[in-house]
């Protein structure tokens, strides 16, 4: 009987060390976390400014994509800040919160979603601004927009494809590129702004725009929506005080463009979809009560969808106790050899320089018969006789290592040794002290892993927390399943029920697997205790922990130090193919 479900498989498009050449995005566009200059101003009148926030001039969209948390190794991209799951515990992606602010043109919709943004204290959050999707001008209707006679205030100047696709894709965690847009110009830049890292960035998206509740397909995407709504008149004051100073324009064009179309269109397209609205915000940015709500909803909301996998695998670990091991599971033959390895590995008494001799062993074994798994194809060669020997060939050159520092560290020496072309990869992924969830800190691949064949390294697998995190990893970094195997000296079998079942299509190779976890240390049982300790000597020192599959922290406040004499990590000679 296959208990095992079929699995989507979904990846996502996205590489991190792509390498490609990104635009220098101007400042203002980079981060809304860049704070406003505040300045008081005389300018104080109708209610408009005071004090007034000196914005620089927004000649351009507003979306993009908060990722201060990353910072840049090169080109590669560096989680300076633990991600926490992005999928559940079966492995499926979680959707990230859209919220949708409509309301007319300079009623406050980005001055509101910058407050949200502030208040939410989610690092996560991407700002999507319509402004990036105004469809390009013919070379006419260009005219007609220098002569303030083209109407932006339609639902037809919207490329609402283009809109409605990004929407979705920014929903789903996927990343997505977003046209830049010149009010001055009134014309797509020639670069856009990649939300690089939405992948493992966003899981709150705030789109806003005068049409953000026209389209039902859109309106079906948004999780929340929020209407601005602010008095006609001091939305004019302030699209004239914007429009000059920010936009290049004249008082005279101003006027009649918002005669001619913005106020017509406010009123035909705009205000009836206020009843569209969970919430309307009167006055809009300085709306205080208005923007605490907003933030307490979606921080409730996060907070009931967040995902608790390393909890539930726990509780789950009991029912799939009894299934029979799948199909995709691979243990060595238990040769009294392998067992007099073990023997001497999870002794207790056994020293460092023995443990490490003998798990090094054992190593190689795992390696070679994890190779053997591989497909493999016939080949004949010419023996120096000059007789055709008939024999086979992998049909996989390019194998990666990614290791889940630091214990998976361990693994790559044997790797190399027995692979000596294999790439290496890394993945570091640590337990959150407060809610005991793992979480990624670091990730490292190789350019072209999806056209690798990929070994996950670590050394042991208890709950599969971890390793379910790093297989996500290769997945959204378009690995298929079938391509992945998981190995590790020691593996608990309730791991394993965990890994098959969110991935069924990922090999699990092992030296040996023992059948308890402990519920309350989340060790395996009997095990080999915690082997990144045994392995680098910080047993004794405070200095630990390996992977979220071993409960200890690595040194009580999350920091990591990669670089101990034993670990491989400092070697930067082993990733291939990076620049
Ligand atoms: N509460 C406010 N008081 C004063 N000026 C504001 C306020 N809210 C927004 N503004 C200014 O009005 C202009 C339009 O605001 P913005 O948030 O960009 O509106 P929208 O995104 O709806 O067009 C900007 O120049 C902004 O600085
Ligand atoms: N080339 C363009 C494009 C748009 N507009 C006006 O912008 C308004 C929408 O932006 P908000 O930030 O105010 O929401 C819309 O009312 C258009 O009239 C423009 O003037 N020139």
């Amino acid at each position: 009987m296959n208990t095992y479900r079929q699995h989507s498989g979904t990846s996502n498009s996205d590489s991190d060390n792509d390498g490609e050449k990104h635009p220098k995005i101007p400042e203002r566009q980079s981060s809304v976390t860049s704070k406003r200059r505040v300045t008081f101003s005389s300018n104080n009148v109708n209610g408009i400014s005071s004090p007034t926030k000196v914005r620089p001039r927004r000649l351009r969209t507003t979306s993009r994509s908060i990722d201060e948390r990353i910072s840049f190794c090169g080109r590669n991209p560096i989680y300076t800040a633990g991600r926490p799951a992005w999928y559940d515990a079966s492995g499926e992606i979680k959707e990230a919160f859209v919220i949708g602010i409509c309301g007319g043109s300079s009623s406050g919709k980005t001055t509101v979603a910058e407050n949200i943004v502030e208040k939410l204290n989610v690092p996560w959050v991407t700002l999507l601004s319509m402004d990036s999707f105004y469809k390009v001008l013919t070379a006419q209707q260009h005219e007609q927009a220098k002569a303030t006679n083209y109407n932006f205030d339609h639902p037809d100047a919207f490329d609402f494809e283009l809109l409605l696709e990004t929407l979705r894709n920014l929903k789903m965690g996927k990343q997505v590129e977003i046209p830049l847009y010149n009010f001055t110009t009134h014309s797509r830049e020639t670069y856009t702004v990649k939300i690089k890292k939405i992948l493992y960035g966003a899981n709150v998206v705030i789109f806003e725009g005068i049409m953000s509740f026209v389209s039902k397909d859109i309106l079906k995407l948004l999780d929340m929506k929020v209407f601005v709504d602010t008095d006609a008149d001091i939305r004019l004051a302030r699209r004239l005080e914007r429009d000059i100073s920010e936009r290049g324009r004249e008082v005279e064009g101003i006027i009649q463009q918002y005669t001619r179309f913005v106020k017509p269109s406010y009123d035909h397209y705009i205000a009836p979809t206020m009843a569209y609205a969970d919430l309307i915000v009167p006055r809009g940015g300085e709306n205080q009560i208005a923007i605490d709500l907003i933030a307490n909803h979606v921080n409730r909301e996060l907070h009931n969808r967040g995902v608790k996998v390393r909890n539930e695998l726990v509780h789950r670990s009991d029912i799939m106790c009894d299934l029979p091991m799948p199909s995709t599971f691979y243990i060595i033959e238990q040769t009294a050899q392998v067992k007099y390895l073990h023997t001497i590995i999870r002794n207790k008494d056994t020293d460092r320089d023995e443990f490490i001799f003998y798990s090094k062993r054992l190593m190689r074994i795992l390696f070679e018969y994890a190779l053997s798994l591989l497909p493999f194809e016939n080949v004949t060669v010419e023996t120096p006789q000059g007789l055709i020997y008939h024999g086979k060939k992998h049909v996989y050159s390019d194998v990666c290592g990614v290791s889940i520092v630091r214990a998976g560290e361990c693994l790559e020496p044997a790797l190399t040794e027995v692979y000596k072309d294999a790439k290496i990869g890394k993945i570091l992924i640590q337990t959150n002290q407060q809610t005991g969830e793992p979480e990624l800190h670091y990730l490292r691949l190789p350019r072209d892993i999806a056209n690798t064949y990929v070994l996950i390294l670590d050394a042991t697998i208890a709950t599969g927390a971890a390793a379910l995190m790093a297989i996500r990893v290769l997945l959204d970094h378009n690995v298929p399943q079938e391509k992945i195997a998981l190995l590790s000296l020691l593996v608990s079998k309730q791991g394993v029920h965990t890994i098959a079942y969110a991935f069924p299509k990922v090999k699990i190779v092992t030296t040996a697997c023992d059948t308890q976890l402990d519920h309350n240390t989340g060790f395996i049982c009997p095990g080999l205790g915690n082997f990144g300790d045994r392995y680098f000597g910080t047993d004794f020192i405070g200095y630990s922990s390996d992977t979220d599959d071993t409960p200890t922290s690595i040194n009580g406040n999350g920091s990591f130090q990669p670089c101990t004499p034993e670990s491989p990590l400092s070697d930067s000679r082993k990733f291939l193919n990076e620049s």
